[in-house]
């Protein structure tokens, strides 16, 4: 079988105002496209996923977990850049959740993980989102707006190594200085917002075990 290359996240969020999209421009960037697609979220009945920082969820039917791979430490919750390893191969998803349960699932798909685990989906969203490519840093601009009347953009950048992270971070900083992004303070996301607003003993959970 062939061995795939880790595909880690780093990503900082922000919040953005009407000329946003003429800045981007100006910046280098260019329109991807646009997309809606609905996001479901599960964990285990007592959180025990969301409680490690592990998040599973389908997109329109493709599954994926997302994990910490910080090797930094520090404290997650001030943080303004998340890193975070992406997996999107059902066999490591259901591996990587065994890992953190502490137990060797049986299923070989998802939705019969989902019926072995009793995972129940906890939050649901559609997402309405533009795209941007940024050739020149290899940056990648996402401009979200959800379902729920929330809006947030991430600059994004994908790497494959542990040693690609600090230049990574550098790059995704800087463009966020030229969009106008100053604020160090960490930017509530999608799903920060989703939980306060519908979920708040989940929410209050997350925030004591310092995970948002
Ligand atoms: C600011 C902040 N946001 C999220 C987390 C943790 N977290 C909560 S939900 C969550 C999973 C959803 O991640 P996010 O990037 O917010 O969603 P989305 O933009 O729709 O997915 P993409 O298309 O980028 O893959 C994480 C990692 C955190 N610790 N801090
Ligand atoms: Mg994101």
């Amino acid at each position: 079988m062939a061995t795939s290359l880790a595909v880690l996240e780093v990503e900082r969020k922000f919040i953005y105002s009407s000329d946003v999209e003429d800045m981007l421009q100006t910046l280098g960037a260019t329109l991807q496209g646009r997309l809606l697609f609905r996001d479901t979220y599960y964990d285990t009945v007592d959180l025990h996923l969301t409680l490690n920082d592990h998040w599973l969820r389908d997109r329109q039917g493709s599954w994926e977990l997302k994990l910490p791979f910080s090797l930094h430490g520090g404290d997650k919750s001030s943080n303004p850049v998340t890193q975070y390893q992406e997996l999107t191969r059902e066999k490591e998803i259901i591996a990587a959740v065994g890992e953190v349960l502490g137990c060797t699932p049986l299923s070989e798909g998802m939705e019969a993980l989902v019926a072995e685990l009793r995972l129940q989906a906890f939050a649901s969203y559609v997402t309405d989102r533009k795209s941007y490519e940024v050739p020149r840093e290899g940056l990648h601009v996402d401009l979200d707006e959800a379902d729920f009347g929330f809006a947030v953009g991430e600059v994004e950048k994908v790497v494959s190594t542990a040693e690609e992270v600090p230049e990574a971070l550098e790059r995704i900083n800087h463009f966020c200085s030229q969009l106008g992004v100053t604020s160090v303070k960490k930017v509530p996301g999608k799903m920060t917002t989703y939980l306060h607003q519908y979920r708040p003993e989940h929410y209050q959970k997350l925030k004591e075990a310092h995970v948002l």
